[in-house]
């Protein structure tokens, strides 16, 4: 099935909906309607019907989504349903954190290669990935298919990291540092940083 081209909002509450509904997965829960998904996500049921039908007739009147079948919709949708593999550039505190989260994920995206520049870090292991020099990036790159980088070294040395990424032929960046990164258009670029959302939240909270 070809996907229509749909907007990044909707990609954004995608993955969102599917770890709702693994939860419920979990609970042995077979069936939810919008109402209910909208209670757990905080979110008008509306928009999640509309967002769902975007991708075709999904609920049925009166019963609601089946949740597996639903699951396994979203996760066509959004291409997990196929292996995407993912390098680590940094394999320092975040990096192993990240890493070692990787080892109990169910679904098929997955870290597949590690790097680092740290002579004292190469070669040794993290789970069942050998940590690699960062020269071997390209290689590995093309050896193992990968098609995300994340970015967990120093910000001084993330926008070279993302250079090497993008000209390896990654064509999306998770970008842990705390550095706005260039790259080019067809290159999709995410920031994830702790410290703003402090920051945002400082603002609400004060006396
Ligand atoms: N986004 C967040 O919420 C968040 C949270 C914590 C840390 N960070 C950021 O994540 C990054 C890593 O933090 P950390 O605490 O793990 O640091 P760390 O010093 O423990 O680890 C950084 C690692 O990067 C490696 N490295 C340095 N230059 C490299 C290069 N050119 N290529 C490959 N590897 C290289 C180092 O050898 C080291 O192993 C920093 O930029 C930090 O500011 C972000």
């Amino acid at each position: 099935m070809k996907t229509p081209k749909i907007s990044e909002a909707v990609v954004r509450r995608l993955p969102v909906y599917l770890r709702c509904l693994q939860l419920l997965q979990d609970l042995n829960i077979r069936t939810v309607s919008s109402y209910e998904l909208g209670q757990k996500l905080d979110m008008n049921p509306a928009q999640i019907r509309k967002d769902l039908a975007y991708f075709g007739e999904f609920g049925r009147k009166g019963i609601g989504y089946e949740v597996d079948y639903l699951v396994e919709k979203i996760k066509q949708i959004l291409k997990l349903d196929r292996s995407v593999n993912v390098a680590l550039v940094g394999a320092g505190h975040l990096g192993i954190a990240l890493s070692n989260y990787n080892r109990y994920t169910k679904e098929k995206l997955s870290i597949a290669a590690i790097f680092d520049t740290d002579p004292e870090k190469i070669g040794t292991l993290v789970g069942s990935l050998t940590i690699q020099h960062i020269d071997e990036l390209e290689r590995s790159v093309q050896e193992h298919d990968i098609r995300i980088g994340m970015i967990t070294v120093p910000a001084p040395y993330a926008q070279g990291v993302a250079d090497r990424l993008v000209q390896a032929g990654v064509k999306g960046i998770l970008n842990f540092a705390p550095v706005s990164l260039l790259v080019p258009p067809d290159v999709h670029l995410r920031s994830a940083d702790v410290t703003t959302e402090l920051h945002a939240l400082a603002y609400y909270i004060q006396e």
